[in-house]
């Protein structure tokens, strides 16, 4: 996978990138990145990539011509066309099924705003989806757009060494995950479940089961709601 970053600071994101499984991800080539100030596409004089808002009002808007000319200089001739990500809070609430759908692409193309936000017709012409990361406002999509790379680059063959834990993630499942324990076996009084020593794998499975269901009913029951339960499940969960 390819991923390009259009932000006014790239220096935001060495660390997360340069970092634990996303630098492995890159050994392992899983993906390539690169980070694109688009104040070097600017056409005026002072390279300036903001203005004031037309109609008046507090803060400064980013112009569409440096966005737009260097979402055109990264563009190649694909045969699958990128994604176009805006960060934006008023964009799509990210979710895991959002990570895997992006997972699946060649290309992704990540623009960060700052100030109080956009010209329009970024978001009319450009680009092909608008992502939120939570009900709140940061100061720049830069940190909104290393949670979304973070949560797909994990998703891609090769970058986590055992995929099989990705895939029984909270919300991989459509449930949250079962709660894990390491050794001791006994940590100041704390059992560990007598089961998960027993090397019954059936029973352990089982277990897990009934634990991921019994916590997602205590924290997240809307997850429920979708969620394809079996007659038996529904019986665990009853009682
Ligand atoms: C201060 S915010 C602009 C908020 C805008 N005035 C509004 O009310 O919708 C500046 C930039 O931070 C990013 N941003 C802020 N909150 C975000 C969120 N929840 N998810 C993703 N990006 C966000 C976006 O790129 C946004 O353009």
């Amino acid at each position: 996978m390819k991923i390009d970053i259009l932000t006014l600071f790239p220096e935001m994101f060495r660390g997360v990138m340069e970092s634990s499984i996303m630098k492995k991800a890159q050994e392992n080539q899983a993906f390539t990145y690169q980070t694109i100030d688009f104040r070097q596409y600017t056409t005026n004089k002072h390279q300036k990539v903001d203005d004031y808002p037309y109609g008046g009002g507090a803060g400064m808007v980013l112009m569409p011509q440096p966005i737009f000319s260097a979402v055109d200089a990264i563009k190649q001739s694909e045969s699958k066309p990128p994604r176009i990500v805006l960060m934006c809070p008023q964009g799509e609430r990210f979710t895991q099924r959002k990570a895997e759908e992006l997972a699946k692409e060649d290309h992704l193309i990540f623009i960060c705003g700052h100030y109080e936000g956009y010209d329009e017709r970024i978001r009319e012409q450009l680009v092909t989806d608008e992502i939120s990361i939570g009900d709140f406002v940061l100061t720049g999509g830069e940190l909104g757009a290393m949670v979304v790379i973070d949560s797909v680059v994990r998703l891609l063959p090769s970058a986590l060494g055992n995929q099989q834990s990705a895939r029984e993630d909270s919300f991989s499942t459509g449930l949250l995950e079962h709660p894990h324990y390491t050794r001791p076996a006994v940590f100041q009084g704390m059992e560990v479940p007598e089961i998960l020593r027993s090397g019954h794998h059936e029973k352990i499975e089982k277990w897990r089961k009934q634990q991921s269901l019994k916590r997602t009913l205590e924290r997240r029951p809307d997850l429920l709601e979708d969620y394809p339960l079996t007659d038996e499940e529904k019986k665990w969960l009853d009682r």
